[in-house]
């Protein structure tokens, strides 16, 4: 039987997913040694691990080069979702944020307001449901710089420790809602392999609970 091949988000989500395999005992030594590699074994030759940025995570599920994705709901709000999302996996725990400078009263007065996102459709969404009118502008990452250059009234971003706002002179105007690392799955490889990603997705729920 081929590995299962599990999409894994580089960067912030890696080390909590190694700490997660391991505590279930899957050898994760490649994994923790990869250098420059890209697709790594993990568990003896039972799992294979792809490294790819968030966005990508999903593409390769939702076409089944992968069978499993591990990737933060915020990537999962933005992109929809024509996968399952089997587990919550308690880690990569975040919010997401309507963020503007300190003291500024952002639902007063009545002029259109801009509004600087790395996950747009995020902010739509938010800003629809409030019947609310906003002009949306992508940025691509370090988002806070948007208000403060002038280019937004406001931002939906990220927020953890609240550090990167509060050291830039702005504060949170609104919560929209919480984030944390899925373990997501392709739709076919659901139906064609389901004992064996059941029997994943539980020893995963078992060691994020603690009970493994
Ligand atoms: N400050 C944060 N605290 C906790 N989790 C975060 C934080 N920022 C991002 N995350 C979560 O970790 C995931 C990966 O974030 P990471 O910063 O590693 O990469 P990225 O922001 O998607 O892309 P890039 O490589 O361009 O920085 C995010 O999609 C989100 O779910
Ligand atoms: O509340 P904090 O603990 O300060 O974390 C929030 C910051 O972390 C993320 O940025 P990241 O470091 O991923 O960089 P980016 O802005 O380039 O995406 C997010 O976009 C915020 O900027």
């Amino acid at each position: 039987m081929k590995p299962l091949r599990i999409a894994l988000t580089k960067g912030r989500l890696e080390k909590d997913t190694v700490a997660l395999f391991e505590k279930i005992g899957f050898d994760c030594t490649a994994l923790k040694n990869k250098g420059r590699k890209l697709i790594l074994p993990v568990g003896g030759h039972q799992f294979e691990v792809v490294l790819a940025k968030a966005a990508d995570v999903i593409t390769y599920v939702e076409h089944g080069v992968c069978d499993l994705g591990i990737v933060g709901k915020d990537t999962i709000l933005e992109m929809g979702n024509s996968f399952y999302e089997v587990l919550d996996l308690g880690f990569g725990k975040c919010k997401f944020a309507l963020a503007g400078p300190k003291g500024t009263d952002f639902f007063g007065g009545y002029s259109a307001k801009t509004i600087a996102s790395k996950y747009p459709n995020v902010a739509r969404n938010f800003f629809e449901s409030k019947g609310m009118d906003v002009r949306i502008i992508k940025i691509e990452g370090s988002v806070e710089l948007a208000p403060l250059l002038g280019l937004s009234d406001a931002i939906v971003d990220i927020v953890e420790t609240g550090s990167t706002l509060k050291e830039n002179g702005l504060e949170v105007i609104e919560t929209i809602c919480d984030v944390s690392a899925r373990l997501i799955v392709n739709a076919a490889s659901l139906k064609l392999r389901k004992a064996e990603i059941e029997d994943l997705a539980e020893k995963m729920d078992r060691a994020k609970e603690g009970k493994l």
